[in-house]
């Protein structure tokens, strides 16, 4: 098999990255943009030892689940896996990926949006100049190049507004030395916040003001400092150039004060589907004693508080803490204590202190948790342990580690925050085996 060779091919499957997946004289072919049992032409764009990668020119026989997608620019942009596949083929495709993951275990039907677009309360466009041109997109799939895209179709349209005025508004020179623009904004408040990224601040003073005065709802714009050579977006040191450093969000009937640094999930509405799931699965009663572990700003936390007697909560990043902090605060709930610590460390010293812990709530970033970690929340004992997940890999392994000290999976609850993309979320109830 060559580069650039055609062939005419049927797809098998689709992986857990959206990839079809054909046989051709032998090889394993991997190709984006097409759907399980389509009939297709495709050209061949890199071949490795033992499979090999191609685009597809042109679909012969579409499968029934095939749509045109809304966005013009879906097969170049790296950001929609599926927006050429049916909402619900997308919901069955992504409750059998996760199954795949875990097959022994019961994983029901996800629970997906009635208009799957238009969602995403967060963006972070990169930015490059080219030929004294400022060029704002989405990077293409597996690579540092920018499409630079109109409107981004599931993107909130707030946030697209404000990328086309940042299109509009930002010359070579006030651009030089950014990287990235991270736009925020939170529906249920109606506040925005930019976050300018790069190596050295500009003259953006007349832009600062230019855009407060168009958009109402700006309530925060900040500068971050980021002279990093690796691809993490954020860096250390920040000074706000408008309002604070943070904006107000909600969560349920709380308020949720959300520094730029700090986590939220980029689907509000079906951020509150998924933490209702983990609530429902706790069963809580007012006897008992919450742990949250990989806290954020609270989130989950202060949706327990009120039915429970106490709430310990845990993050890593301080800026979270503190918002957790102040966030019960505004809310006017005084059960909760909230540590800047790392999840297991806190649970090993935790578990020296013989505290009575009933339900731990486990939220961990993509990499899951680590065998440690799993012990020591054993040791702790709860009843419980709802685990909320964004990557069904890691979830299956750490279901299997927590099986390993006591606790059984009752099901797994997959939740669509990121629709038209191959992301899921997933909520497992574990149950301590008497
Ligand atoms: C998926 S987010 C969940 C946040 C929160 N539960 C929510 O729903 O908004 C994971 C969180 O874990 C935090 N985190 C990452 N590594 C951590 C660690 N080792 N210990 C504690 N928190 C950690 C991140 O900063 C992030 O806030």
């Amino acid at each position: 098999m060559k580069k650039n060779e055609v062939y005419t091919t049927q797809i098998l499957d689709l992986t857990n990255m959206a990839y079809g997946v054909a046989r051709i004289d032998g090889w394993v072919v991997f190709v984006p943009n097409v759907l399980a049992q389509e009939e297709v032409k495709v050209g061949i764009t890199k071949v490795c030892k033992k499979y090999a990668y191609a685009r597809l020119i042109e679909v012969i026989k579409p499968s029934p689940d095939r749509i045109e997608p809304v966005c013009p620019v879906a097969k170049t942009c790296g950001g929609c896996q599926l927006q050429h596949m049916r909402y619900p083929a997308q919901l069955a495709y992504k409750q059998k990926m996760v199954q795949d993951w875990m097959p022994e275990q019961e994983v029901r039907y996800p629970l997906g949006m009635n208009t799957p677009y238009a969602y995403r309360n967060k963006a972070q466009f990169p930015i490059q100049i080219h030929s004294d041109k400022v060029v704002m997109g989405f990077y293409r799939l597996h690579s540092n190049d920018i499409v630079p895209i109109q409107r981004c179709a599931i993107q909130d349209p707030v946030i697209n507004d404000l990328y086309e005025w940042f299109q509009q508004h930002l010359t070579p020179r006030l651009a030089q030395g950014l990287r990235h623009i991270y736009i925020r904004y939170c529906s249920s408040t109606h506040q925005s916040q930019i976050v300018l990224i790069g190596q050295q601040k500009n003259d953006w003073e007349p832009l600062v003001k230019d855009c407060v005065a168009t958009f109402d709802h700006v309530a925060s714009i900040v500068y971050n400092r980021n002279t990093r050579k690796d691809n993490v977006i954020l860096g250390e040191e920040y000074e706000v150039l408008y309002g604070k450093p943070y904006i107000l969000a909600t969560c349920f009937e709380n308020q949720v004060r959300l520094h730029f640094k700090a986590f939220f999930q980029v689907n509000s509405m079906q951020m509150e589907v998924l933490y209702q799931q983990a609530l429902q699965a706790a069963c809580l009663d007012p006897s008992m004693t919450v742990i949250d572990l990989y806290a954020g700003t609270g989130t989950i936390g202060m949706m327990a508080a009120s039915y429970v007697k106490q709430v310990i909560g845990v993050e890593i990043v301080p800026e979270a803490v503190e918002n957790a902090k102040e966030n019960y605060a505004l809310n006017d709930l005084h059960n909760g204590s909230y540590y800047c610590m790392d999840a297991s460390q806190f649970a090993h010293a935790m578990k020296e202190q013989k505290q009575n812990v009933d339900v731990v709530f486990v939220d961990p970033p993509r990499k899951g948790m680590n065998k440690q970690g799993i012990e020591d929340i054993a040791k702790l004992d709860p009843q419980r342990v709802i685990y909320v997940s964004c990557n069904p890999k890691t979830l299956a392994r750490d279901i299997q580690s927590f099986a390993q000290v006591g606790y059984d999976c009752q099901y797994v609850q997959p939740v669509d925050l990121f629709c038209q993309t191959n992301g899921i979320e997933c909520v497992a109830k574990l149950e301590k085996i008497d």
